[in-house]
């Protein structure tokens, strides 16, 4: 995008259940108590909520996406509102000074895109609109178990788009990508707090060097 960064970017990647909701709060809140300036960021999917709808219009479930709507023009719009949030919510937050621990990021949505095969040509441009974090921090968990908890999880029922033979699909795509990007892999089968705990110490060796 061009424009120098002022504070720094972190994001939480991993297929759905490797904990990167629990860990931002976590890791947020851990951040604050050092008494670091810190905020969480959620990408606002405001067109793709709309071909969630256009699914639940095709197959009567908004998450059985695909590929009742073509990866491609599916992962464009993606894109869009991530470029679109991250110009218009992240950015300023990091032109303020502040960090930001993002749920989910760069690396989720290229490894969406090469899970699902959507054409590059259309894809990359708009990814290549969004600079990669300082460090991305990849919450890397087999799929079974994944799936495991998110059949179990109190916070949403489980979605079409969870399914563990797709799991095991973005997983492959988030471990090629990681190694040409900063990334650093962090076991998710840990205990949440051993996971915070080293995402607190490799985002404390970025920020107090
Ligand atoms: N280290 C852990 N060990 C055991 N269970 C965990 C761990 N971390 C998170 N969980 C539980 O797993 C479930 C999924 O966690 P969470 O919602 O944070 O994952 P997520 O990666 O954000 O998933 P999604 O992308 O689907 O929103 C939750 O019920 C959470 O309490
Ligand atoms: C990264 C990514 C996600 N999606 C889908 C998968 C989920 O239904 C939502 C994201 O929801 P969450 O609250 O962040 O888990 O969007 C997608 O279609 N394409 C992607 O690249």
């Amino acid at each position: 995008m061009g424009q120098r960064m002022e504070g720094n970017l972190f994001s939480l990647a991993g297929i759905d259940g490797s904990g990167k909701s629990t860990q931002v709060h976590l890791v947020t809140q851990a951040l604050r108590d050092e008494g670091l300036d810190v905020v969480s960021a959620k990408t606002e999917l405001w067109a793709t909520d709309t071909v969630f709808e256009l699914a639940r219009s095709l197959t009567g479930d908004p998450h059985d996406y695909h590929p009742h709507v073509p990866a491609t023009l599916r992962e464009f719009v993606v894109a869009c509102d991530v470029a679109t949030s991250y110009r218009r919510h992240i950015a300023p937050l990091l032109a303020a000074g502040r960090t930001v621990i993002w749920d989910r990021g760069p690396l989720c949505y290229r490894a969406y895109a090469r899970a699902y095969e959507a054409d590059p040509e259309w894809i990359t441009p708009v990814h290549d609109m969004v600079p990669w974090p300082v460090r991305t921090f990849l919450l890397e968990l087999d799929a079974d178990t994944a799936w495991l908890r998110v059949l179990s999880r109190s916070e949403k029922p489980s979605q079409t788009d969870e399914a563990p033979e797709f799991l095991r699909s973005v997983r492959r795509a988030y471990l090629e990508i990681a190694q040409h990007a900063p990334v650093t892999v962090i076991d998710a089968s840990a205990s949440t707090t051993a996971v915070t705990d080293r995402i607190v110490a490799g985002i404390l060796a970025v920020v107090t060097t």
